[in-house]
């Protein structure tokens, strides 16, 4: 049995109601950031299917990224997740897991949507499981394209059961990732393993975080995987494919995640002051490239330096105009940077937000809304008025981004007070400690 870690267990934040720290004068701070979650996960997931030991540099230790740990042992590999280098073991081919294996995904999408195909491909019965939210979120389409390539699995949503034969056939699938790129994700990651490899073609009314799908090919081109990735076609179709062959193991660097550097970030603007967010890579796949442009959008000046991106606020922040489909985690912060601007915000291409953590787009205009904030949800998002704000007790519903974003919030209304301030722990190791640190101007 998995256990279950929860953002407490797992970075050892205090959970119970946070009085926000309000910032008594502009934030000046070089803030380093862990490592990605995205990057981890994928890189546990291929190297779980490797022919050879991994090891991982620079790895994120968090929640979702223990479960991914804690899944993929229960699907027979050995990983040491105890010292700053995380080392992956496949398991030998052939050996048969453990009965009553059980896969305990958390709320953690990645986890959920990239290893029942994993599961496919090994001996045996595994149950996945999670959070009660998880129960609800997309797994529907991934679960019936995995059984149209040859997989034998009982239910559609969680919790569900993959009965293992140790082999997947695969071949040619059609899935709906309207509600998340991660239920293509997780038909390509696995897929050099499956015997006739994989062609996926998306169809559907949008495809959200097309970066992740980049970063995912990226992630299979480099662990030496033969991808071909067609460009959307006119009706907004996709198709991907990834030929059967080996996964080698070896030495893999993980990113720092922009996404955490966000809250960071957006002090920064919020106070008027200035945040170095160091190694900020060159080149990335992920959406937090997107930051800089965003941010002086809504008024900071961005500067790459050679300490990494600093990003200073000059006292006002103006409303944006923004289509968030392929940077949705964004959106909280940005929502928590609109709601103080001086001229209204439209965050639209934003739909699928309503299926993550929690229904982000109702609990920002909820919350928010409590302090005194003008917020509209949309049909794709959220439109945001300026509104002077009062303090009061947020709820974060289990979401991570929206406790960040909450967070941000505090740094200029006081007297706000954040529920559950570990449940950050799902992505950034410690956030109170991380975000004090920022206030006092010592290094994160
Ligand atoms: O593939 C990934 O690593 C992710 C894809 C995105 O999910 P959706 O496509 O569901 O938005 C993103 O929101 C999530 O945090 C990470
Ligand atoms: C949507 C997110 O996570 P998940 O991987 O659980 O989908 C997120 O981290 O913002």
């Amino acid at each position: 049995m998995v256990s279950i870690l929860t953002g407490t267990e797992a970075t050892g934040t205090q959970s119970g109601p946070w009085p926000a720290p309000t910032a008594e004068r502009p934030v000046t701070a070089v803030v380093p950031v862990p490592g990605a979650k995205s990057g981890t996960n994928r890189a546990l997931v291929l190297a779980a299917l490797a022919d050879g030991p991994s090891r991982l540099r620079g790895a994120l230790r968090s929640r979702d990224t223990l479960l991914m740990a804690g899944v993929l042992r229960a699907l027979g590999g050995e990983i040491d997740t105890d010292g700053p280098d995380w080392l992956v073991n496949p398991p030998a081919p052939g050996g048969r897991l453990a009965p009553g294996a059980v896969a305990d995904c958390g709320n953690a999408g990645t986890v959920a949507r990239f290893t029942p195909a994993v599961a496919t491909l090994r001996a045996g019965d595994v149950t996945f499981d999670g959070d009660a939210r998880m129960r609800d979120r997309p797994l529907t389409p991934l679960l019936g394209a995995l059984r149209e390539l040859g997989a034998d699995i009982d239910g559609d949503r969680m919790p569900f059961t993959v009965h293992g034969r140790g082999a997947l056939p695969g071949g040619e699938v059609t899935v709906d990732a309207s509600d998340s790129s991660q239920l293509v994700s997780g038909l390509l990651l696995a897929a050099p393993r499956y015997d006739a490899g994989v062609t996926v073609v998306h169809r559907g009314a949008r495809l959200p975080s097309g970066p992740y799908l980049d970063m995912t090919v990226a992630d299979l081109r480099a662990a030496g995987a033969v991808v071909e990735a067609a460009p959307p076609e006119r009706d907004g179709s996709r198709r991907w494919r990834v030929e059967p062959g080996t996964l080698a193991g070896g030495d893999r660097a993980i990113e720092p995640d922009l996404n955490s550097a966000t809250a960071f970030l957006a002090a920064a603007l919020a106070t008027g002051g200035r945040v170095v967010v160091p190694d900020w890579p060159e080149v990335t796949e992920q959406p937090g490239r997107m930051l800089p442009t965003l941010l002086a959008a809504m008024g900071a000046s961005t500067e790459r330096t050679e300490d990494g991106l600093a990003v200073s606020g000059g006292g006002t922040i103006h409303g944006l105009d923004v289509d968030l489909s392929d940077f949705g985690e964004a959106a909280p912060v940005l929502t928590a940077l609109a709601v103080l601007a001086d001229s209204p915000s439209r965050l639209r291409g934003i739909a699928h937000l309503r299926l993550q953590e929690t229904d982000r787009l109702l609990a920002l205009a909820q919350e928010l809304g409590s302090l005194g904030a003008r917020i509209t949800v949309t049909d794709d998002g959220l439109a945001i008025e300026p509104a002077r704000l009062h303090g009061g007790r947020l709820d974060p519903r289990a979401d991570h981004r929206l406790a960040m974003a909450y967070a941000v919030v505090g740094l200029v209304v006081p007297g706000i007070t954040i529920d559950d301030i570990a449940t950050t722990g799902k992505t950034v190791p410690d956030f109170p400690r991380m975000w004090a640190a920022m206030l006092s101007g010592r290094a994160g």
